[in-house]
């Protein structure tokens, strides 16, 4: 974006812009996160998914004193999915689900330093991680270090995307406003741009900017996208979304995690909350299997209970739970009693959408793109974004005498789903015949030293896809769930059962996001279980009148 540079002071954060919470500041307070009355100290607490909302939900709830029972259907991780190759070295991971971080994710980065991991700058396209880059569309290959060694086009698309954002979505006040904290500012812009935007596509919105009046420009742009890899694939999504990753700059500079991203969430399992016991420990050294049923029934005191079945024939009652799977799973795989949540929250749950995504890696024996060509003095082979199959190839280095890691494909919801009827075997041989036609002279088969390894997280058991995406007119949706934490607005039956993970978050596909609803529900079950932030560390809950997302009313450009 245009008005600031990377050299200003203040940080570009991940806070809002819908919900303009310091939670970075709320995790990190030496108060904590509250307390809970004595008589309910050891409460037991359903938390269903065992991803990174779901730990850290469990972790931070046994900090406070309570007993978090895990149930986890497939792995601990979640979608922080780290593969590794038999035989060899831990450290050499294929990232199957999140792989790389914005520093801009400060809540996350909490619990990085917390949990005792290191980052590194991760190889995208153009980055200074990246040795080289190469662009290949319709059919000519262009070389790069840097957005000026490629032809005039893209410099312009840059320059038109930079304009559309300062003209079209008051980006340089957002982005101010938020490098201040300044949650009302935050709300002046946003709320502005939610009336504006929540029914325009990504498309739509660059269809009407004057600087995108180029159909070629919108194709090249879609194609190399404004950082990480093509964005075409979420041309059809809501413009808002767009803006929550650019206005937070959630796609800037990433960082990967040394050794694998799942490596957070096994660690908030694993590490003692209080020096001693960790979140395994209260759950006896194993997690509960898969939840299959979910029942409302009712406590002595006429309050609501939680009654969960699962796989293991086990049926256990909880006075909170919290769910962190991806939400649809109440609907196609968990037995839900139909008053679980208000009919409203069920619309919006309903209305869901999620976008898919395959990877491909292979291990090589060496970083043998970092040879030279001697015709050429290029490397051998570039990080690579490309129209064909393979979209987007990221080189992963692991020193000069190591093997190393290819993601030969990442792809999104279409691309994704042309990839479905193929095994792993057939996914690598298409990706390298994609390769083959950019890198003729280099034969990347040769080096390629074990199984490869793939994931279509639409197919995934325990998934509906990569992430959620909300479509254009979705927005009243996803406040009724980010918003679902604080229960005083329900009806007393319907309180109790938080809603938290990937699904109710702002920023979907983004691990920040995901947290900053885990901390919301922990909010949420101190206080249902009669219990208070800290008067010097309010919480999301408490504040919220004061920052609560903008509500839209039935028509448009209305509020609530
Ligand atoms: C391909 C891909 C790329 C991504 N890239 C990035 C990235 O680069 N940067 C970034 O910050 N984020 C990225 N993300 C997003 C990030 O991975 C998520 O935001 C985060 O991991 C979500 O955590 P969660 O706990 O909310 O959900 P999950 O990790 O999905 O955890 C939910 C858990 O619930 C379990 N579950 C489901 N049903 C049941 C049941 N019936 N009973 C018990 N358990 C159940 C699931 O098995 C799962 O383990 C990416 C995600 C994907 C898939």
């Amino acid at each position: 974006m245009p008005a600031h540079s990377d050299e200003d002071p203040r940080p570009l954060t991940m806070f809002g812009p819908d919900f303009p919470f310091a939670y970075d500041d709320w995790v990190s307070h030496p108060d904590g996160l509250g307390s809970i009355p004595e008589e309910a100290l050891g409460t037991e607490v359903a938390v269903i998914g065992g991803g990174l909302s779901g730990l850290t939900a469990a972790y931070e709830l046994a900090k406070l004193g309570l007993k978090p029972v895990v149930y986890e259907a497939d792995r601990i991780g979640g979608r922080m999915r780290s593969d590794r190759f038999e035989g060899y070295s831990d450290e050499l991971v294929a990232e199957m689900g999140a792989m790389r971080f914005p520093p801009s994710s400060t809540t996350l980065q909490h619990y990085f330093d917390a949990m005792g991991l290191q980052t590194h700058a991760f190889p995208n396209p153009l980055s200074d991680a990246t040795p080289s880059t190469v662009i290949d569309l319709k059919g000519h290959s262009h070389y790069a270090h840097t957005v000026d060694d490629l032809p005039p086009e893209y410099g312009e698309v840059a320059r038109a995307w930079d304009a559309t954002l300062a003209d079209y979505a008051d980006a340089a006040e957002l982005q101010d406003a938020i490098r201040d904290r300044d949650a009302q500012r935050i709300r002046a812009v946003w709320s502005r741009l939610v009336d504006q935007l929540d029914d325009q596509t990504f498309y739509g919105f660059l269809t009407a900017s004057e600087h995108f009046r180029s159909f070629a420009h919108r194709e090249l742009f879609g194609q190399v996208g404004f950082g990480t890899g093509g964005w075409d694939t979420d041309y059809p999504n809501s413009m808002l979304e767009i803006l929550r990753v650019t206005c937070t700059a959630a796609d800037d500079h990433h960082r990967g995690v040394v050794g694998g991203s799942d490596q957070l969430p096994k660690r908030l399992w694993d590490t003692p909350f209080d020096g001693e016991r960790s979140v395994r420990d209260l759950n006896g050294g194993e997690h509960r299997p898969a939840v299959t049923a979910i029942r409302r029934t009712s406590g002595p005191d006429g309050g609501p209970r939680y009654t969960i079945v699962d796989a293991g024939g086990e049926t256990r009652t909880y006075p909170a739970a919290i769910f962190t799977g991806q939400s649809w799973m109440l609907l196609n795989t968990i037995d839900c009693d139909d008053d679980l949540l208000p009919i409203d929250h069920w619309t919006a749950v309903e209305r869901t959408h999620y976008m898919g995504s395959s990877k491909v890696f292979v291990l090589v024996d060496r970083p043998f793109w970092r040879d030279q060509d001697p015709a050429t003095g290029r490397d051998t082979m570039s990080m690579t974004l490309t129209d064909r199959m393979s979209r987007g190839t990221y080189l992963l280095d692991h020193g000069p005498d190591s093997p190393a890691v290819i993601c030969l494909s990442y792809t999104w919801s279409d691309d994704s789903l042309k990839l479905l009827p193929l095994d792993v075997n057939a996914r690598m041989d298409l990706m390298l015949k994609s390769l083959g036609e950019i890198y003729p002279n280099v034969d990347i088969r040769s080096h390629v030293i074990a199984t490869p390894k793939t994931v279509s997280w639409e197919t995934e058991r325990y998934f509906m896809g990569a992430f959620k995406a909300n479509l254009p007119g979705h927005y009243r949706y996803q406040e009724r769930l980010f918003t679902h934490f604080k229960q005083d607005r329900l009806d007393p039956r319907h309180r109790g059962f938080f809603l938290a993970g990937d699904d109710i978050s702002w920023t979907a596909g983004w691990a920040e996001g995901a947290l900053q609803t885990a901390l919301n529900a922990v909010w949420g079950v101190v206080r249902h279980l009669g219990g208070a932030s800290h008067a010097s560390n309010p919480g999301p809950g408490d504040v919220f009148d004061e920052i609560a997302p903008v509500r839209l009313g039935d028509e448009r450009g209305s509020r609530a």
